[in-house]
């Protein structure tokens, strides 16, 4: 069906309040969320891959109460204003980092900014460490040679790459996403670990003594932990060094030329937060100065594109911002973004703790009456609730 201008598909027409997803979302557990509550639930189904501004003021329409969003849509003050005239007061990006969106312009038209934390952790850790495997042992290059049916036959020195055991990984931004790909790569590869962040992580801290002291039981070298006081600690230490912080003004071109430069020539760097954490520019650069350098990126600075250059060299591996895309990941982060609007559109209270949100993705029972996350909960002086699983919606 078209509605102003867009196709969309209508669920619950008859709801009390109206809903707009501007994309179609994996799984039904995210519609019936909504639909339970009795909301009207459009979803965009215009064949375009991101939508403009204008698109989604089209959508809004002149009623509308709540709207799930992308990472790829600029949230700023002219959809939050078009937003709140149109009686809405909740949006949520379907995804953790919402740097797409101008949270203070939200706050300041009342509306509340959800955001999808927790489910897609292990999915975006475990894509983080296939970008390390792959740039560290020369995967796709390997894998191109065979396809070109270049291989004549066992070489002694063919696509010798890094050894990952015993060597030390670097983490920068040891959130939730960044502790669990350390946790893998440091069971998996019994790496030891230098982490930067503005916070002590010490659940990272205490997983690495307990995995050493039972490394020790077993007759084998314990791994060890450090806490780096800067970046540049970790950059200068690291065998590989991997990107997990937030987006924002202390991260943009984290990575850049001079900080490059710090890293051992051939080091492995993986990005899997947001692309314009690394100055793409500066890293086409230094990837053709140093052959034995590798990286391994998820996101790009100016995404869809690349900076010139980068898609030509053999060093580097590029997948095209898949890191949380599992089936189960992606229908979670549908049904947490549909239940912080539903949770909204109800008046309902936020939950307590956004690191503990399998409550709502069990799809036999009934989720919490809580809005699983909503980043501006304090600013907008919104209930928390008492955490306990004893509401239900
Ligand atoms: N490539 C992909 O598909 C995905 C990318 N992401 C990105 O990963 C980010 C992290 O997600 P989570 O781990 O869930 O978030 P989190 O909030 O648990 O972790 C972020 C960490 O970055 C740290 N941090 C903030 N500023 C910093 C700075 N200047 N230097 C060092 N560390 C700093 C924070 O203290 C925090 O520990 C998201 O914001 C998002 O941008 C998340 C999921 C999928
Ligand atoms: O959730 C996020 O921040 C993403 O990048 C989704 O993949």
């Amino acid at each position: 069906m078209a509605m102003a201008g867009l196709a969309v598909q209508i669920y619950n027409a008859g709801g009390f309040c109206r809903v707009v997803s501007t994309k179609p979302m994996p799984g039904t557990q995210w519609i019936r969320a909504l639909t339970n509550v009795g909301c009207r639930v459009e979803v965009c189904i215009e064949n375009k891959t991101i939508l403009s501004v204008e698109d989604i003021i089209s959508l809004i329409g002149s009623r509308c109460d709540g709207v799930i969003g992308q990472l790829t849509e600029d949230w700023g003050e002219t959809l939050f204003a078009t937003l709140k005239k149109a009686g809405g007061h909740a949006y949520s990006n379907m995804a953790v980092g919402y740097n797409n969106v101008d949270v203070e312009a939200a706050t300041r038209h009342g509306i509340a900014v959800g955001n999808t934390p927790g489910v897609l952790t292990e999915t975006t850790a475990e894509l983080a460490a296939a970008l390390t495997l792959s740039a560290a042992r020369r995967v796709v290059e390997a894998d191109d040679f065979m396809r070109a049916g270049k291989y004549e036959g066992w070489l002694p020195s063919l696509f010798v790459g890094n050894l990952l055991k015993g060597q030390t990984l670097g983490i920068i931004g040891a959130g939730r996403i960044g502790t669990a790909y350390a946790r893998m790569m440091i069971e998996g590869f019994k790496m030891n670990v230098i982490y930067y962040d503005l916070f002590q992580s010490t659940r990272l801290e205490n997983f690495v003594t307990a995995y050493g002291e039972f490394l020790k039981t077993q007759g084998e070298a314990p791994v060890y932990w450090q806490r780096a006081t800067s970046p540049e600690e970790v950059l200068k230490e690291a065998d590989v060094i991997s990107l997990h912080p937030i987006l924002d003004k202390t991260t943009y071109h984290l990575i850049n030329k001079e900080r490059l430069s710090l890293m051992k020539k051939d080091a492995v760097l993986v990005n899997a937060s947001r692309g314009p954490v690394i100055d793409e520019t500066a890293l086409v650069e230094h990837l053709k100065a140093n052959p034995m350098f590798r990286a391994g990126l998820d996101v790009f600075e100016d995404e869809p594109f690349m900076k010139p250059g980068l898609a030509e060299l053999p060093n580097v591996v590029v997948v095209p911002h898949i890191a949380s895309a599992s089936k189960w990941t992606r229908e979670g982060m549908a049904t947490l973004a549909a239940l912080n609007v539903a949770g909204k559109v109800k008046g309902y209270p936020v939950w307590s703790n956004p690191n503990n949100i399998a409550p709502f993705l069990d799809e036999h029972s009934q989720p919490p009456a809580a809005c699983p996350s909503i980043v501006n909960a304090k600013a907008l002086g919104l209930t928390v609730s008492d955490g306990s699983a004893q509401q239900k919606l």
